[in-house]
């Protein structure tokens, strides 16, 4: 079954000024449901805003978005996020800060739920064993703070507890940018192992930007490469598990018609050492 269809999808920022940038130049993409793609890309090629085209944090200048077989071109950002987790590099921007961990999935849980009027006290003893029980499964002792503000958490906590947030209820799609780009290394490796097993365990399709190379082939089934706005390279099975990272970037020359710039790619293998 399909999942996810974008049709030719354009956006141009501040058109007709000098600041007009072009920032999505015909994004076509279809993702079969429990595909997972991992994207590469350019500076500035596109890849957040793609992510924020599906979201609805605006609507395209042209072209479609299909999700679970329902046309939502058109639909409101409050009504996608039902359906869509989207994470960001940035631990600070998924969860609120001033609410303990119980009312911030008590707020995911609620929000993704079909009832219209869902209010707080909906939230039953039930429904915080649930939350107990998969705090626990991240393994970092959250399950014991409950009742503190995430405001405390760290940078790790608080990412692993917003992808426990998007995922709660299974959404359609699971959209991931960068983020595990701002944790330490060891904390990075546990989240994105987390990640790993959530979305194997429910299945879920995801879309997951990354500046590292290794990943992007080794994570999910599908690799995707994305310049000026388009994605310029796509690729899975066989050919794609024979592919090492010179390959890849090779794929990205021929056709982009240019090397890979990325910064942050760049600034990675200069950590690594090589
Ligand atoms: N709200 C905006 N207003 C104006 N220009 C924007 C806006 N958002 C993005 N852009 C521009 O659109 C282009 C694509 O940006 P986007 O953030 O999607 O790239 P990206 O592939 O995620 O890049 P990076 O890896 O550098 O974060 C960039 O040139 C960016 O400056």
């Amino acid at each position: 079954m399909e999942m996810l269809e974008l049709n030719n999808l354009h956006k141009t920022f501040n058109p007709g000024t000098v600041n007009e940038k072009v920032a999505l130049n015909g994004v076509s993409l279809h993702m079969e449901a429990g595909d997972f793609a991992t994207i590469v890309g350019s500076n500035g090629a596109g890849k957040s805003t793609m992510f924020n085209a599906i979201t609805g944090g605006f609507i395209a200048d042209e072209g479609s978005i299909v999700l679970g077989g329902q046309d939502i071109t058109f639909a409101p950002e409050y009504e996608r996020s039902k359906v869509i987790g989207h994470l960001f590099q940035d631990p600070l921007k998924g969860t609120a800060p001033n609410m303990t961990i119980e009312e911030n999935l008590a707020l995911a849980y609620l929000r993704a739920g079909t009832a219209p009027h869902a209010i707080f006290s909906r939230i039953s003893r039930k429904d915080k064993e649930l939350f107990r029980e998969k705090l626990a499964l991240l393994n970092m002792g959250l399950e014991d703070r409950m009742k503190q503000p995430v405001g405390l958490l760290s940078g790790g906590q608080r990412q692993a507890l917003t992808l426990l947030m998007a995922t709660l209820v299974t959404p359609k799609l699971l959209l991931l940018d960068e983020h595990t780009a701002a944790l330490d290394p060891a904390t990075a490796e546990k989240v994105l192992e987390l990640t790993k097993s959530i979305v194997a365990e429910k299945k879920i399709t995801c879309l997951m930007v990354t500046h590292n190379m290794h990943q992007a082939l080794e994570l999910g089934n599908r690799t995707l490469m994305m310049d000026g706005g388009r994605i310029v390279f796509d690729v899975k099975g066989e050919e794609r598990s024979k592919m090492t990272v010179d390959d890849l970037l090779e794929k990205f020359r021929e056709n982009a018609g240019k090397a890979l710039d990325n910064d942050r790619i760049l600034l990675s293998k200069v950590e690594a050492g090589n």
